[in-house]
């Protein structure tokens, strides 16, 4: 329905987080028109494939940035951290009074954006993850102070087509980031790590790699199904004096609650290092 349409859109920089929002929202059907940039023409010609995409690369056109600015209402910015200030710059004489500029970058503050952009420019800061690629994305979205109501709910309505949205202050989105920005590849870690248990006990690598990834697949799926809380799906699965109560024993004494509290706690002070320009 034209009303469920969303406004057009660019993302500059479609790389691994912006190309899973770009899945993501072709996926659900609700954008209307998309342009996207990459700095290469084989990054490019992979997306031009999507329907209503319309994918530009540098290489092809150096002035490909600036083109989809100028005919985007939202603007998703999805470069390196490193490459967003230049990458600013070059567009900020595009931009017109009433553009959404939406950062998805890690460490770089919405008062950097709008140093840069100037006034009359709506920022906000999200911090998405990739499995937004099959609308199941966790998106942090921080409002600047130019940012209007609508536009928050602009905002909020193009990433629920990836999935979930928390909004909150700025001053939480790095801690968010460290939970569910990072989170994907903590879990692919688990996943490899298993993977790597099952190989050492003798299994082939692709009976290895089925029981350890269904099982992380099928744990999520009845966890979304029953919308259990997970201590109690696990003590379904640790009979007393059984097997699995051996194994979380290991796993809690290697206290692996203090490992993710030091895990995050180091992305954390990453993004603060970012955003201080190291
Ligand atoms: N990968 C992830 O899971 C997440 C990444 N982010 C943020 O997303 C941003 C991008 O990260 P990734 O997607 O992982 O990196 P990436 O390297 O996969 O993607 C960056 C893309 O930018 C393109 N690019 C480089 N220079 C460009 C320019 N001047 N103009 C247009 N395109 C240009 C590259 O072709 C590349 O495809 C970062 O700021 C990161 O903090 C945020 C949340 C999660
Ligand atoms: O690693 C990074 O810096 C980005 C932000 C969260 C996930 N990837």
């Amino acid at each position: 329905m034209a009303n469920d349409t969303l406004p057009s859109i660019a993302i500059l920089g479609a790389g691994s987080m912006g190309g899973a929002i770009l899945q993501g929202l072709v996926r659900s059907g609700q954008a209307s028109q998309v342009t996207v940039t990459n700095r290469t023409s084989a990054k490019a010609a992979a997306l031009s494939e999507l329907t209503g995409v319309t994918s530009l690369s540098l290489e092809a056109d150096p002035t490909a940035n600036v083109t989809a600015a100028a005919s985007a209402d939202v603007i998703l910015v999805g470069v390196k951290p490193v490459l967003v200030p230049e990458l600013l710059r070059e567009i900020a004489p595009v931009l017109r009074p009433g553009t959404v500029l939406v950062s998805l970058a890690a460490g770089v503050t919405i008062d950097t954006f709008e140093e840069i952009v100037g006034e009359g420019i709506a920022v906000l800061r999200s911090m998405p993850n990739t499995p937004a690629v099959v609308g199941k994305a966790v998106t942090g979205v921080s409002a600047g102070p130019s940012a209007s109501s609508a536009e928050a709910a602009l905002v909020r309505r193009l990433f629920e087509t990836c999935g979930a949205v928390i909004e909150l202050p700025e001053a939480q989105i790095d801690a968010l980031s460290t939970i569910s920005g990072s989170g994907p590849a903590y879990v692919f870690l688990l996943i490899e790590d298993l993977t790597e248990a099952a190989r050492g006990k003798g299994f082939s690598d692709a009976d290895a790699r089925l029981m350890a990834e269904q099982t992380f697949i099928g744990a999520a799926a009845l966890l979304a199904a029953t919308g259990e809380d997970p201590a109690e799906l696990r003590r379904r699965v640790t009979s007393p004096k059984g097997t699995t109560e051996r194994a979380i024993a290991v796993l809690q004494g290697a206290h692996l609650d203090g490992v993710f509290a030091e895990a995050t706690d180091a992305a954390l002070a990453r993004a603060k290092e970012m955003a201080a320009g190291a």
